[in-house]
């Protein structure tokens, strides 16, 4: 019962907790809707919950005091009557029932100190119970360990075969159903579909966030599962997602996210290669300017140029952008394509290892995966 309610009471909170972090997260959304007092409702319903879990928890460690208290002040009165009835008698001298009295006190302290403890094991285990449930938790892809590819041998060749995958919090959608795919060295490759059709699924897959039942993928024909993850991902891909993440950190941390230890003018070079130099500068703090949660204080775009900017001071060996431009201005989509448009034409790499760097954005990039929508697609004129 009491385990009951200590863990239901934890999971209430976070449940809670949790309902208040999303709207908080996306507060303007939930202005735009007029959605405050349902918010409201619905935080206020969750808090409740855990109320009542939490009254339970108090009833029960209350009832648990009142009872130990009881017993413990019946030890000390126990012994005052006993000790007077043995006195009247003549059995007891006064000074030996005051020796009684004094240890039944002493121990009578001593327990009622371990029913506190208790109680307050019980509130701290609440309390704690889901961040000992997330600290024991074991990453189903570990982080590190494994075999990596010494960086003169590489040659980022992909190859999926036969991937049949599905979400583990969703087993019975089939996401790749025999999914077979050779991405070249030294290519371009877009990657269209429509919306669901499991691209960034694709992309996710390459950089391990998942590990498959059946089929295989590998690099250079080593299986990425028998790669050492963070080299896969420290080194080797850089990824640009659909809604890239920004820290509640200065531009400068940012950018500097895709490669620590770089010098600020490294970090520079890469903003001005992005074409995020000019309005970083126009901040007024410039590359200090502390961006809100999340990057909240920067727009769509922008926070498109500073991921760029990211990925370009890491210089990874493939690098996947998830529709990365799609809140680009056209000016700036223009630059983009016309990089891909000098890659689409110089694709076919041949001669020594040095000539095969393909050139976008100056990276020493082997492969250059795109993610896009048909609309890109078309823009783009890139095909599988
Ligand atoms: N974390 C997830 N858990 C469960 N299902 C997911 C998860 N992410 C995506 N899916 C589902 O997997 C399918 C493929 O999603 P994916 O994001 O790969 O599509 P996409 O082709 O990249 O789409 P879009 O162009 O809209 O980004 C979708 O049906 C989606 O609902």
């Amino acid at each position: 019962m009491f385990s009951i309610a200590v863990h239901g009471d934890a999971e209430e909170v976070s449940r809670a907790m949790s309902v208040a972090d999303e709207a908080l997260a996306n507060i303007r959304t939930v202005r735009a809707f007029a959605m405050e007092p349902q918010e409201g409702a619905l935080f206020e319903t969750e808090v409740k919950k855990a109320e009542r879990l939490n009254s339970v928890l108090g009833c029960g460690i209350g009832i648990f005091q009142g009872f130990s208290n009881l017993f413990l002040n019946g030890l000390v009165l126990g012994v005052v009557y006993c000790g007077g009835y043995l006195m009247s008698s003549g059995t007891l001298q006064a000074g030996q029932l005051m020796s009684f009295l004094v240890a039944a006190q002493s121990i009578q302290r001593s327990i009622a100190t371990m029913s506190i403890l208790f109680g307050q094991a019980v509130r701290g285990i609440s309390a704690g119970g889901r961040v000992f449930e997330f600290i024991k938790l074991e990453p189903s892809v570990r982080l590190s360990g494994g075999i990596t590819i010494p960086y003169h041998s590489l040659y980022a060749n992909v190859e999926f075969s036969n991937v049949h995958f599905s979400y583990p919090s969703r087993p019975e959608q089939k996401v790749l159903d025999n999914f077979s795919l050779s991405l070249p060295r030294g290519k371009v490759v877009a990657i269209c579909g429509p919306s669901g059709a499991g691209k960034s699924t694709v992309a996710a897959l390459l950089e391990r966030f998942y590990d498959l039942k059946e089929g295989s993928i590998t690099i250079d024909g080593h299986s990425l599962e028998k790669l050492d993850p963070s080299w896969l991902r420290g080194h080797t891909i850089g990824y640009i997602n659909q809604e890239p993440t920004l820290f509640a950190t200065s531009v400068m941390e940012n950018i500097r996210y895709g490669k620590a230890g770089a010098t600020d003018v490294e970090v520079m070079e890469a903003a001005v290669t992005a074409g995020a130099h000019e309005f970083i500068s126009e901040f007024p703090q410039g590359y200090q300017t502390v961006l809100g949660e999340r990057g909240v204080t920067v727009s769509g775009g922008q926070k498109q140029r500073i991921a760029i900017a990211r990925a370009i001071l890491k210089n990874p060996s493939i690098l996947i952008l998830d529709e990365a431009t799609s809140a680009l201005d056209a000016e700036s989509e223009r630059l983009v394509q016309a990089s891909l448009d000098r890659l689409s034409k110089g694709n076919s790499f041949h001669g020594s290892l040095d000539d095969h760097f393909v050139s976008l954005y100056g990276l020493n990039t082997f492969l250059f995966i795109l993610v896009c929508s048909p609309v890109k697609e078309r823009t783009f004129g890139l095909h599988l």
